[in-house]
């Protein structure tokens, strides 16, 4: 039988998650075409893309990105639209059918809101949009119908593990796994002189540059936390971080009964990408079988909120809820790319998001643009304390 093939926006297209989109997407011709693709700096990965994939649309931020990208396309075979709004518009288009959220940062967060407002398929990985807006979020979900299906490893996987109908009967309580990240048993004397290059080493997964800084620092868990609360409607009480450095174990669901449901893999974000593409079928993926009789172990271990304030950060924002977890994930933003510059130290991070987090204090969400407002606020505060640092 002859069936439709998704008609799919990668925003985020020459990142990690977006080149593992196009990866699962190119196993399957059959099912999926590519309508849009979006880029930032990486002009020469965006054109290899459009040449291979050949979407309607390309999205690029400025003209000079968009003259570089037109020298690279010998048969310009797309149209090529330039800025924010343009991202919005292929993220909401009448012939898209499914909209891959992988813009890292909060700069992903009016597209993937119009994709959610435009009822789209969204498949989430830009978990700052949750952190930032997840009220805005949920909200536009919820009155637009749109399917909104986690492509972060472990909401992915507490996604599958919960009841098909996604309601809370008969569970207990989350249990959200980390890595640890590359300075799981570092001591603190050495957190302060870490450079970029090792907190950019993930032992387990291969990532972004901001996203990877962010697993050393904790703030990934934190930001996932904040990310779980929304998506699945649960307090923080009820989810319990569990360190976990195989990845192997995505996240688990504790059900009264006495039951936990873990959803495992290698880890390759290929499996979860494939998930939300084909659900509610299953697609092979081109991950690698788990090979038990290779698991040596899977230890389990407690986060050390000493080392790794940001995670304890993150669990105070969303207590105080409102616009904090906005001015958090804002400084946080900041803080790692000035780390990344070599600008700050790595247990500057924490210290910066505090002070931020301490400054701006709390407000009630009420819009988008007073988010946007917020975390231009946050921004010019973080990066006051960083110039004090430099
Ligand atoms: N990588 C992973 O395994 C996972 C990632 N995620 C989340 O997915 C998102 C993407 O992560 P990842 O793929 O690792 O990140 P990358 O840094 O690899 O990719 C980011 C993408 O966003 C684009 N981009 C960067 N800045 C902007 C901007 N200001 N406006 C528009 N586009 C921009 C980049 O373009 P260009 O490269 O052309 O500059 C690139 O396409 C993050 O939110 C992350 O937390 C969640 C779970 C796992
Ligand atoms: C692949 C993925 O979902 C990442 O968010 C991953 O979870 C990072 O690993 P940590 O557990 O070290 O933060
Ligand atoms: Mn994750």
């Amino acid at each position: 039988m002859m069936t439709t093939r998704q008609r799919v926006t990668v925003l985020g297209a020459t990142g990690s998650i977006g080149q593992s989109t196009l990866n699962v997407i190119g196993q399957h011709p059959d099912r999926f075409t590519v309508f849009a693709l979006s880029g930032h700096a990486n002009m020469a990965q965006l054109a290899l893309d459009i040449i291979r994939f050949k979407p309607q649309f390309a999205v690029v931020p400025n003209d000079t990105r968009y003259r570089q990208l037109l020298e690279l396309l010998p048969n310009r075979n797309c149209d090529i639209l330039i800025g924010e709004q343009a991202l919005a518009d292929v993220a909401s288009a009448a012939q898209v059918d499914t909209v891959m959220a992988a813009i890292v940062g909060a700069a992903g967060l009016k597209s993937a809101l119009a994709a959610a407002h435009a009822g789209k398929k969204l498949l989430l990985a830009n978990k700052e949009s949750m952190v930032v807006a997840g009220a805005l979020l949920m909200e536009a979900v919820a009155k637009s119908q749109a399917l909104l299906l986690p492509i972060d490893s472990e909401h992915n996987a507490i996604f599958q593990c919960l009841p098909a109908d996604q309601s809370q009967a008969g569970v207990d309580s989350i249990l959200l796994t980390a890595s640890g990240g590359p300075f799981r048993q570092t001591p603190m004397e050495q957190l302060l002189t870490a450079t970029p290059e090792q907190a950019i080493a993930h032992p387990t997964w291969t990532m972004g540059r901001k996203i990877s800084v962010d697993s050393a620092s904790l703030m990934n868990k934190g930001l996932e936390l904040i990310e779980a609360c929304w998506l699945f409607s649960v307090p923080p009480e009820k989810i319990e971080v569990v360190v976990h450095p195989q990845s192997v174990i995505h996240s688990m669901v504790r059900y009264i009964d006495g039951s936990v449901l873990a959803q495992m893999g290698s880890p390759d974000m290929r499996t979860p990408i494939s998930y939300g593409l084909a659900y509610p079928d299953r697609i092979v993926s081109g991950s690698a079988p788990l090979e038990f009789s290779q698991l040596l172990q899977l230890q389990f271990d407690q986060p050390d909120r000493v080392r790794f304030p940001c995670l304890r950060l993150a669990e105070e924002a969303m207590a105080e809820g409102g616009t904090v977890p906005a001015v958090l994930n804002a400084a946080n933003e900041m803080s790692v790319a000035a780390f990344l510059e070599g600008d700050i130290g790595f247990m500057d991070i924490p210290r910066i998001n505090e002070q931020v987090m301490t400054r701006l204090g709390r407000s009630p969400v009420e819009s988008i643009d007073q988010l946007l407002e917020v975390d231009r606020a946050a921004r010019a505060q973080a990066a006051e304390q960083i110039k004090a640092l430099r």
